[in-house]
Order: C-alpha cells, then structure tokens, then sequence
C-alpha cells in the first residue's frame, strides 16, 4: 500500500506546467479512434483513466500507437488510426478501470453497434450510478442494462439502429450530455439535448474539431445532424486544470506563495475554480497564450500568496467546479470566515460520496465543519493539524488533502493514494518538491 507523508511546507514557488487534460485527452482517443484516418495527440494524458479509453478504442479496431520515444506504459504522445464508423466487435469485456468518464462516454457509441458490449469497472466505478445513461440510449432504442436499482456495472449494451431524439438531462452533467450526442452520430437527423445548467463543452468543442457542425443557443439547448462523419485531426491537449487546481489553492492561500502554472487549459467552461478563488481574494493573473483555433483555449496562471476569505458556491457554478470542490473546501477551511458549498449534490456519486469525505477528513484535521445533504458548511481560521487520512481511493480526496497537510501542524499521512494515478501520475514528484521547500518545477 502506497502512502502520503506529509509535513507543514513553506508556501509553495516555482513554474510548473501540469499534465494533459482527462475530459479532453478521453474524448481525443474516442474521436481519432472514431474518425477516418490517423489523428497525432500531443499532450494526452497518460493516466489510467485515459489509457483505458485508449485501449477501449484498440479493442473496437482502432489503431493506438505510442510515438517514437515515448514511454509505452505511460505515453503522452500518441498516433490513432480510426475505423471510419465501421467498428468491431470487441473480443472481451471493456474494462473502464476507475473512469465514470469512460464508461458513459464509451456506452453512447457502442449503443449504435450492431454487436453485444459489457462494460465493466473497479470497485468504486461499480457502485456509481449508470441508469442516466441507459435511460437514454434506451429511448434511442438500444438495449442497455446494468445490475439491481441504481443500474450499476457491469453494463450490457446490445446496440441497435439507433433513432435520435431530443433527451432533457435531469442533471447538469457532461458525461450524459457527451453520451447521448455520441450515439447521435450515427443516428438519422437531429439529436438534440437540453442541460439545466452549462457542463465542460469539450465534446462540443471536438465535434467542431472533427468538422461537425455543433447547434447551441447558449440557453442549455446542444444538437447535432446525424449521421456524421469524422475526419482525423491531430490534437494538442492543454494541461488539466482540475490537476493544476491542487497547487492553486496550496498557492493562493499561503501568503508569501509565487507560483505560475504553464500551459493549462482556460476552457471558460471549466474556469470556475479561478473565478471562486478571486471571489475569496485570491490575486490571480490569466495569460491566454493560444486561442479557440486549437478548439480549446489555453494558457498560463500566475497566483500570488495571500489569506483568503470565505464564499458562497452554489447554482449553475457547480457544474463548471465539480471536480475542484474538494480543494476548495480545503481553501475554505485555510481561509477567514465562513465557506458554504450548495447544490453540490452529484458529489455524492463520484468516485467516493466526496461531500462525506471532505468532511470527515476536515473534521479530523480540526476544522469546524457542517455536513449537509448537498453540500457543507465550513467555518475557517483554525490552525488545521495533522492526521492519518483515508482517501476512499479517490484521487481528488488524496490530492486536496496532500494540500491541507502542507499547511497543517505536524504529520499528516494519506493511506492509500495509488488512485493517484487515475488523473495525476507525477503528483507525488511534485509534492516532494514542495515539501522540500525546493521550487515545483
Ligand atoms: O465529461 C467529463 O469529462 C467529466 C464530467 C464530470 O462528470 P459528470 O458528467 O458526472 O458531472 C466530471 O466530474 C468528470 O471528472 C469528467
Ligand atoms: C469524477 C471524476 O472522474 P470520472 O467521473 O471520469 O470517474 C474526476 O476525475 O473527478
């Protein structure tokens, strides 16, 4: 078993740049292995989430090749050759490790196959909700089913002729939106979705890319003409934000902090977090350094050090930080005043009920915190100490704490953190620069 030790460190410097982003580096491998022709992607993320997605595309005929030079285990740079829309039937189970991301997005294409798929999944991923997405490749006219009430994995697709249809999301969630318009490609005519709050556009953003033309109309409403042909496109990957966030925070709320985080994706669909710490004070710096013709928006974050104070984040924001809520509720706890998380529900069904481990993992670091049924409350200011920590084999549970140690009074060790690796493999490297007092990067 792999463990965090961690020590209170001086605020944290340097420049870093941070791996390539998951959502984006998923939907790169679905769509160059989809697409007629070889796709290069620069800067995939070489985690197991990603690798899994990859190898899925492999196991459906795609071709996946590393470049020359990489590391085959952990490639970043990766040569796809697609199957033009005709796919095979894969030989064994699709095995989508930890990734809600990659069984969801997966299910919306293989529900337009003439051919069985199960999809199955680790332990945490078993027990994650799969019913909002066979509801709707369902009404598609797919055969999809999982195991007992909430329709968990394993997850038997017996794709179909699909037919399109118009599908109001009960919740704001990007992997149900990204489900349903990939099983829109090959359907006749208009699939259509409406979201109640704005989610990552990044599916959007790659069908553009791929030379499909997106319907939006900025009020939740996303549609695409089937059926569609992709034609292969080479992709540069920003770096994730949702990885830089970790240094972020530990950056905006120790005064005497400096730090500039290179290269990372500036998505406006995905800043969220930025716009928070600046509501908490935080003094951050946005350079874009290349823009909405690589589809993606990307650039570099300069944080300044300083004591932060508490917000409110609820509504239609959530969405957009879902995946930095954990973080910030650390940044919470080292800021002044009174931090409140609402509406923040979907956190219960992630990888771990994360509003459940927050809270017990402040709590034991002696913060003064409130559990509620979507969210918390968090009253800042006390000095966190140290603690032996569980991660529910959560990466972003081990990460945001990795942050609440580095500040806290004496020891704090995180049992447990090889899910490390679903979305940061490095993250350790990187801290042990930290708590060295060297420079990140
Ligand atoms: O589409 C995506 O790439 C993702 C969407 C979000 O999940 P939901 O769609 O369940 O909100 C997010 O939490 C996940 O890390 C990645
Ligand atoms: C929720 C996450 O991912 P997924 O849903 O793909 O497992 C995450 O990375 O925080």
């Amino acid at each position: 078993m792999k463990n965090l030790t961690i020590h209170q460190a001086d605020p944290v410097q340097g420049e870093i740049s941070v791996p390539g982003d998951k959502s984006i580096s998923h939907r790169s491998a679905i769509f160059a292995g989809l697409a007629n022709g070889t796709s290069h992607i620069e800067g995939f993320l070489a985690s197991d989430d990603c690798l899994c997605t990859a190898r899925a595309m492999e196991g459906i005929g795609a071709t996946v090749t590393p470049a020359e030079g990489e590391d085959p285990q952990r490639p970043t740079k990766l040569t796809i050759t697609g199957v033009g829309m005709n796919l095979q039937a894969p030989q064994s189970e699709i095995d989508c490790g930890n990734s809600g991301t990659a069984m969801r997005l997966l299910a919306g294409v293989l529900a337009a196959q003439p051919f069985e798929s199960t999809l199955v999944g680790d332990a945490s991923l078993s027990g994650r909700p799969m019913g909002r997405i066979i509801t709707p490749i369902q009404l598609m006219g797919a055969e999809a089913e999982g195991v007992g009430e909430r329709q968990t994995a394993p997850l038997t697709i017996r794709g179909n002729e699909v037919h399109s249809v118009h599908y109001t999301l009960p919740m704001a969630s990007a992997q149900v939106k990204s489900c349903v318009l990939l099983a829109g490609m090959f359907c006749e005519g208009r699939t259509s979705i409406h979201q109640p709050a704005e989610t990552r556009d990044h599916t959007e953003r790659m069908f553009v890319h791929f030379g499909v033309p997106v319907e939006t109309d900025g009020k939740g409403l996303v549609a695409i003409e089937g059926p569609v042909k992709l034609d292969a496109r080479d992709i540069t990957v920003p770096g994730d934000i949702s990885s830089a966030a970790f240094w972020l925070v530990a950056a905006a709320t120790r005064p005497g902090a400096k730090l500039i985080v290179r290269g990372v994706g500036l998505n406006p669909t995905r800043t969220g977090i930025l716009d928070v710490l600046k509501r908490m004070g935080a003094d951050i710096k946005i350079t874009v350094t290349s823009g909405p013709d690589d589809g993606e928006p990307m650039g570099d974050i300069e944080v300044t050090g300083k004591k932060l104070q508490g917000v409110v984040m609820e509504g239609d924001e959530i969405a957009n930080i879902i995946d930095e809520i954990p973080v910030l509720a650390v940044a919470g706890a080292l800021s002044n005043g009174v931090t409140e998380i609402r509406d923040a529900a979907e956190l219960r069904v992630k990888e771990t009920d994360r509003i459940s481990a927050v809270v017990k993992n402040l709590k034991a670091m002696g913060a003064d915190v409130t559990e509620r049924d979507s969210g918390m409350v968090i009253r800042g200011g006390a000095l966190l100490h140290g603690a032996e920590l569980e991660c529910f084999h959560d990466h972003r549970i081990a990460m945001a704490f990795a942050v609440a140690g580095m500040t806290a009074k004496g020891e704090t060790v995180i049992k447990d953190v090889a899910c490390i690796d679903t979305s940061y493999p490095g993250f350790d490297s990187v801290l042990g620069n930290a708590l060295a007092g060297e420079p990140l990067g």
